[in-house]
Protein backbone atom coordinates (compact mmCIF):
# COMPACT_ATOMS: atom_id res chain seq x y z
CA UNK A 1 0.00 0.00 0.00
CA UNK A 2 1.38 3.48 -0.65
CA UNK A 3 2.52 5.58 2.11
CA UNK A 4 0.98 8.73 0.77
CA UNK A 5 -3.01 8.88 1.57
CA UNK A 6 -3.94 10.43 -1.31
CA UNK A 7 -1.88 10.58 -4.44
CA UNK A 8 -2.79 13.05 -7.32
CA UNK A 9 -0.93 12.05 -10.85
CA UNK A 10 -1.82 14.69 -14.03
CA UNK A 11 -5.15 15.63 -13.03
CA UNK A 12 -7.30 17.63 -15.55
CA UNK A 13 -11.25 18.46 -15.03
CA UNK A 14 -12.36 20.61 -18.11
CA UNK A 15 -16.25 21.87 -18.08
CA UNK A 16 -18.18 22.25 -20.59
CA UNK A 17 -17.01 21.83 -24.32
CA UNK A 18 -20.04 19.88 -25.39
CA UNK A 19 -21.29 20.12 -29.22
CA UNK A 20 -24.30 22.81 -29.03
CA UNK A 21 -27.13 23.15 -31.07
CA UNK A 22 -26.14 23.93 -34.92
CA UNK A 23 -22.62 22.17 -34.29
CA UNK A 24 -21.12 24.81 -32.66
CA UNK A 25 -18.98 24.08 -29.66
CA UNK A 26 -19.53 25.15 -26.11
CA UNK A 27 -17.06 27.35 -24.59
CA UNK A 28 -14.99 25.19 -22.44
CA UNK A 29 -13.60 25.96 -18.50
CA UNK A 30 -10.38 24.35 -17.64
CA UNK A 31 -11.07 23.97 -13.90
CA UNK A 32 -7.97 21.94 -13.15
CA UNK A 33 -4.85 21.78 -15.61
CA UNK A 34 -2.75 18.74 -14.66
CA UNK A 35 -2.11 18.50 -10.67
CA UNK A 36 0.42 16.64 -9.51
CA UNK A 37 0.09 16.30 -5.64
CA UNK A 38 0.43 14.15 -2.72
CA UNK A 39 -1.04 14.40 0.73
CA UNK A 40 1.19 12.49 2.98
CA UNK A 41 0.04 10.09 6.29
CA UNK A 42 -0.80 12.42 8.98
CA UNK A 43 -0.26 15.61 7.16
CA UNK A 44 -2.15 18.64 7.05
CA UNK A 45 -2.20 20.02 3.24
CA UNK A 46 -3.41 23.35 2.62
CA UNK A 47 -4.72 24.47 -0.32
CA UNK A 48 -4.54 28.49 -1.06
CA UNK A 49 -5.42 30.53 -4.41
CA UNK A 50 -8.06 33.12 -5.16
CA UNK A 51 -11.89 32.74 -6.00
CA UNK A 52 -11.83 30.53 -9.01
CA UNK A 53 -8.31 28.47 -9.37
CA UNK A 54 -10.11 25.10 -8.85
CA UNK A 55 -9.53 24.44 -5.01
CA UNK A 56 -13.59 23.34 -4.86
CA UNK A 57 -13.32 21.65 -8.00
CA UNK A 58 -10.04 19.45 -6.91
CA UNK A 59 -11.69 18.51 -3.23
CA UNK A 60 -15.06 17.67 -5.33
CA UNK A 61 -13.55 15.10 -7.17
CA UNK A 62 -11.09 13.81 -4.49
CA UNK A 63 -14.50 12.73 -2.92
CA UNK A 64 -16.15 11.58 -5.77
CA UNK A 65 -18.76 14.73 -6.45
CA UNK A 66 -17.02 15.04 -9.89
CA UNK A 67 -14.88 12.53 -12.17
CA UNK A 68 -11.91 13.71 -13.38
CA UNK A 69 -11.58 14.28 -17.38
CA UNK A 70 -8.63 13.02 -17.26
CA UNK A 71 -5.37 11.59 -14.97
CA UNK A 72 -5.23 9.34 -11.88
CA UNK A 73 -5.89 9.47 -8.22
CA UNK A 74 -5.40 7.09 -5.17
CA UNK A 75 -7.13 7.60 -1.86
CA UNK A 76 -5.70 5.85 0.97
CA UNK A 77 -3.79 3.29 -1.56
CA UNK A 78 -6.78 2.90 -3.35
CA UNK A 79 -7.58 3.71 -6.71
CA UNK A 80 -10.13 6.44 -7.47
CA UNK A 81 -11.60 4.75 -10.32
CA UNK A 82 -12.19 1.24 -8.04
CA UNK A 83 -13.84 3.27 -5.35
CA UNK A 84 -16.29 5.48 -8.17
CA UNK A 85 -17.13 1.64 -9.27
CA UNK A 86 -17.55 0.32 -5.97
CA UNK A 87 -20.08 3.27 -5.02
CA UNK A 88 -20.36 6.61 -2.77
CA UNK A 89 -20.36 3.87 0.19
CA UNK A 90 -16.82 3.00 -0.39
CA UNK A 91 -15.90 6.78 -0.74
CA UNK A 92 -17.25 7.85 2.19
CA UNK A 93 -15.80 4.70 4.25
CA UNK A 94 -12.40 6.41 3.14
CA UNK A 95 -12.97 9.91 2.80
CA UNK A 96 -14.92 12.61 4.09
CA UNK A 97 -15.51 16.20 3.09
CA UNK A 98 -16.68 18.82 5.58
CA UNK A 99 -18.30 21.94 4.54
CA UNK A 100 -17.91 25.73 5.28
CA UNK A 101 -21.31 26.46 5.98
CA UNK A 102 -22.28 23.87 9.21
CA UNK A 103 -25.56 24.69 10.30
CA UNK A 104 -26.88 24.76 6.06
CA UNK A 105 -24.82 21.24 5.74
CA UNK A 106 -26.72 19.85 9.12
CA UNK A 107 -30.59 18.72 8.37
CA UNK A 108 -32.65 20.99 9.96
CA UNK A 109 -35.51 18.61 10.53
CA UNK A 110 -33.31 15.85 12.31
CA UNK A 111 -32.02 15.49 15.91
CA UNK A 112 -28.36 15.28 15.95
CA UNK A 113 -28.75 11.73 16.97
CA UNK A 114 -30.36 11.32 13.86
CA UNK A 115 -28.27 12.77 11.21
CA UNK A 116 -25.28 11.10 13.30
CA UNK A 117 -27.09 7.52 12.72
CA UNK A 118 -27.10 8.03 8.71
CA UNK A 119 -23.72 7.26 8.06
CA UNK A 120 -23.55 4.43 11.22
CA UNK A 121 -26.01 2.69 9.25
CA UNK A 122 -25.46 3.12 5.78
CA UNK A 123 -21.91 3.46 5.63
CA UNK A 124 -21.10 0.73 8.43
CA UNK A 125 -23.86 -1.27 8.69
CA UNK A 126 -23.71 -1.40 12.95
CA UNK A 127 -26.53 -2.25 14.80
CA UNK A 128 -28.88 -0.20 17.02
CA UNK A 129 -26.57 -0.81 20.50
CA UNK A 130 -23.27 0.01 18.00
CA UNK A 131 -24.70 2.78 16.75
CA UNK A 132 -25.56 4.41 19.92
CA UNK A 133 -22.44 3.61 21.58
CA UNK A 134 -20.18 5.04 18.28
CA UNK A 135 -22.85 8.35 18.90
CA UNK A 136 -21.85 8.92 22.48
CA UNK A 137 -17.96 8.28 21.75
CA UNK A 138 -18.28 11.12 18.11
CA UNK A 139 -20.14 14.26 20.31
CA UNK A 140 -17.29 13.34 23.22
CA UNK A 141 -14.57 13.28 20.74
CA UNK A 142 -15.57 16.55 19.67
CA UNK A 143 -15.73 17.81 23.15
CA UNK A 144 -19.83 17.71 23.32
CA UNK A 145 -22.05 16.98 25.78
CA UNK A 146 -23.91 13.93 25.12
CA UNK A 147 -27.17 15.90 25.41
CA UNK A 148 -26.12 17.02 21.95
CA UNK A 149 -27.37 14.17 20.28
CA UNK A 150 -31.20 14.85 21.32
CA UNK A 151 -30.97 18.59 20.05
CA UNK A 152 -31.82 19.88 17.11
CA UNK A 153 -29.34 22.08 14.68
CA UNK A 154 -30.88 25.29 15.09
CA UNK A 155 -30.04 24.78 18.80
CA UNK A 156 -26.60 25.49 18.10
CA UNK A 157 -23.75 28.32 17.37
CA UNK A 158 -21.95 28.32 14.48
CA UNK A 159 -18.79 26.48 16.06
CA UNK A 160 -20.81 23.89 17.71
CA UNK A 161 -22.44 22.85 14.34
CA UNK A 162 -18.80 22.69 13.10
CA UNK A 163 -17.91 20.08 15.50
CA UNK A 164 -21.30 18.33 14.84
CA UNK A 165 -20.15 17.86 11.24
CA UNK A 166 -16.54 17.33 12.30
CA UNK A 167 -18.52 14.29 14.42
CA UNK A 168 -20.15 12.99 11.05
CA UNK A 169 -17.77 13.19 9.20
CA UNK A 170 -15.55 10.65 11.31
CA UNK A 171 -18.52 8.63 12.11
CA UNK A 172 -18.01 5.82 9.35
CA UNK A 173 -13.59 6.11 10.27
CA UNK A 174 -12.71 7.58 7.11
CA UNK A 175 -8.91 8.33 8.14
CA UNK A 176 -8.79 11.47 5.19
CA UNK A 177 -10.77 14.48 5.56
CA UNK A 178 -11.14 17.35 2.97
CA UNK A 179 -12.01 20.24 4.40
CA UNK A 180 -13.13 23.15 2.56
CA UNK A 181 -13.26 26.72 4.51
CA UNK A 182 -14.36 25.28 7.51
CA UNK A 183 -14.06 27.93 9.78
CA UNK A 184 -14.73 30.73 7.05
CA UNK A 185 -17.83 31.21 8.47
CA UNK A 186 -16.68 31.18 12.30
CA UNK A 187 -15.60 34.18 14.71
CA UNK A 188 -11.79 34.31 15.17
CA UNK A 189 -11.97 33.62 18.83
CA UNK A 190 -14.42 30.56 17.79
CA UNK A 191 -12.05 29.35 14.63
CA UNK A 192 -8.60 29.13 17.07
CA UNK A 193 -10.99 26.48 19.17
CA UNK A 194 -12.23 24.62 16.01
CA UNK A 195 -8.25 24.39 14.75
CA UNK A 196 -7.63 23.45 17.95
CA UNK A 197 -9.78 20.23 17.84
CA UNK A 198 -9.08 19.43 14.30
CA UNK A 199 -5.52 19.39 15.44
CA UNK A 200 -6.18 17.42 18.34
CA UNK A 201 -7.86 14.79 15.75
CA UNK A 202 -5.65 14.24 13.55
CA UNK A 203 -2.99 12.93 16.18
CA UNK A 204 -5.44 11.33 18.30
CA UNK A 205 -7.03 9.41 15.06
CA UNK A 206 -3.87 9.70 12.96
CA UNK A 207 -6.02 11.95 9.96
CA UNK A 208 -4.62 13.44 7.26
CA UNK A 209 -6.41 16.56 5.98
CA UNK A 210 -6.85 18.75 2.75
CA UNK A 211 -7.08 21.93 4.18
CA UNK A 212 -8.29 24.51 1.38
CA UNK A 213 -8.97 28.17 2.48
CA UNK A 214 -8.70 31.85 0.79
CA UNK A 215 -7.05 32.71 4.85
CA UNK A 216 -3.37 32.57 4.48
CA UNK A 217 -3.28 32.95 8.47
CA UNK A 218 -5.56 30.34 8.81
CA UNK A 219 -3.87 28.22 6.90
CA UNK A 220 0.00 29.04 7.81
CA UNK A 221 -1.81 28.18 11.49
CA UNK A 222 -2.77 24.32 10.74
CA UNK A 223 -0.53 23.47 7.71
CA UNK A 224 2.49 21.32 7.69
CA UNK A 225 2.90 22.01 3.83
CA UNK A 226 0.85 23.94 1.21
CA UNK A 227 0.12 24.31 -2.03
CA UNK A 228 -0.27 27.05 -3.99
CA UNK A 229 -3.15 27.21 -6.95
CA UNK A 230 -3.45 29.75 -9.54
CA UNK A 231 -5.90 29.09 -12.71
CA UNK A 232 -6.53 25.68 -12.19
CA UNK A 233 -2.46 24.97 -11.44
CA UNK A 234 -0.42 24.16 -8.68
CA UNK A 235 2.24 26.85 -8.88
CA UNK A 236 4.16 26.73 -5.58
CA UNK A 237 4.14 23.72 -2.77
CA UNK A 238 6.54 23.67 0.09
CA UNK A 239 6.46 23.30 4.13
CA UNK A 240 4.11 26.43 5.66
CA UNK A 241 6.65 27.96 7.24
CA UNK A 242 9.52 28.34 4.11
CA UNK A 243 6.32 29.00 1.84
CA UNK A 244 5.51 31.61 3.85
CA UNK A 245 8.69 33.02 5.17
CA UNK A 246 10.38 32.73 1.37
CA UNK A 247 7.90 32.05 -1.14
CA UNK A 248 9.54 30.98 -4.80
CA UNK A 249 6.73 31.74 -7.09
CA UNK A 250 5.62 35.41 -7.85
CA UNK A 251 1.90 34.57 -7.65
CA UNK A 252 2.56 33.36 -3.78
CA UNK A 253 4.40 36.87 -3.31
CA UNK A 254 1.48 38.53 -4.91
CA UNK A 255 -1.15 36.33 -2.37
CA UNK A 256 1.11 36.86 0.51
CA UNK A 257 1.59 40.73 -0.29
CA UNK A 258 -2.09 41.09 -0.83
CA UNK A 259 -3.07 39.13 2.70
CA UNK A 260 -4.63 41.76 5.02
CA UNK A 261 -2.26 40.45 8.25
CA UNK A 262 -1.02 37.11 7.62
CA UNK A 263 0.41 36.35 11.35
CA UNK A 264 -2.73 37.09 13.62
CA UNK A 265 -1.60 37.38 17.33
CA UNK A 266 -4.78 35.27 17.89
CA UNK A 267 -3.15 31.84 15.86
CA UNK A 268 -0.19 32.28 17.23
N1 LIG B 1 -19.99 22.59 -12.51
C1 LIG B 1 -19.29 23.52 -13.14
N2 LIG B 1 -19.58 23.85 -14.42
C2 LIG B 1 -18.86 24.78 -15.08
N3 LIG B 1 -17.82 25.44 -14.56
C3 LIG B 1 -17.48 25.17 -13.29
C4 LIG B 1 -18.19 24.19 -12.51
N4 LIG B 1 -17.60 24.12 -11.27
C5 LIG B 1 -16.60 25.01 -11.28
N5 LIG B 1 -16.51 25.63 -12.48
C6 LIG B 1 -15.51 26.64 -12.88
O1 LIG B 1 -14.24 26.11 -12.61
C7 LIG B 1 -13.35 27.12 -12.13
C8 LIG B 1 -12.80 26.72 -10.78
O2 LIG B 1 -13.83 26.78 -9.80
P1 LIG B 1 -13.66 26.30 -8.30
O3 LIG B 1 -14.98 26.44 -7.61
O4 LIG B 1 -13.02 24.96 -8.26
O5 LIG B 1 -12.63 27.37 -7.73
P2 LIG B 1 -12.28 27.70 -6.22
O6 LIG B 1 -10.83 27.98 -6.19
O7 LIG B 1 -12.78 26.64 -5.33
O8 LIG B 1 -13.10 29.03 -5.98
P3 LIG B 1 -13.89 29.48 -4.63
O9 LIG B 1 -12.82 29.78 -3.63
O10 LIG B 1 -14.65 30.68 -5.09
O11 LIG B 1 -14.78 28.33 -4.25
C9 LIG B 1 -14.17 28.41 -12.09
O12 LIG B 1 -13.91 29.11 -13.30
C10 LIG B 1 -15.59 27.91 -12.04
O13 LIG B 1 -16.47 28.86 -12.61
Amino acid sequence: MSDNAVEMRDLVKTFGGGRRLFGRKASEVHAVKGISLDLQRGETLGIVGESGSGKSTLARMLVGLEAPTSGTMQIDGKPWAELAATGSRAFGRTIQYVFQDPVASLNPRKTIGEILDVPLRLLCGYDAGKRASRKKDLVDAVQMPLDTLERFPHEFSGGQAQRIAIARALAAEARILVLDEPVSALDVSVQAQVLLLLQQLRDDLGLSYLFISHDLAVVESISDRVAVMYLGEVVEVGPAARLFAAPQHDYTRALIASAPRLTSPDMA
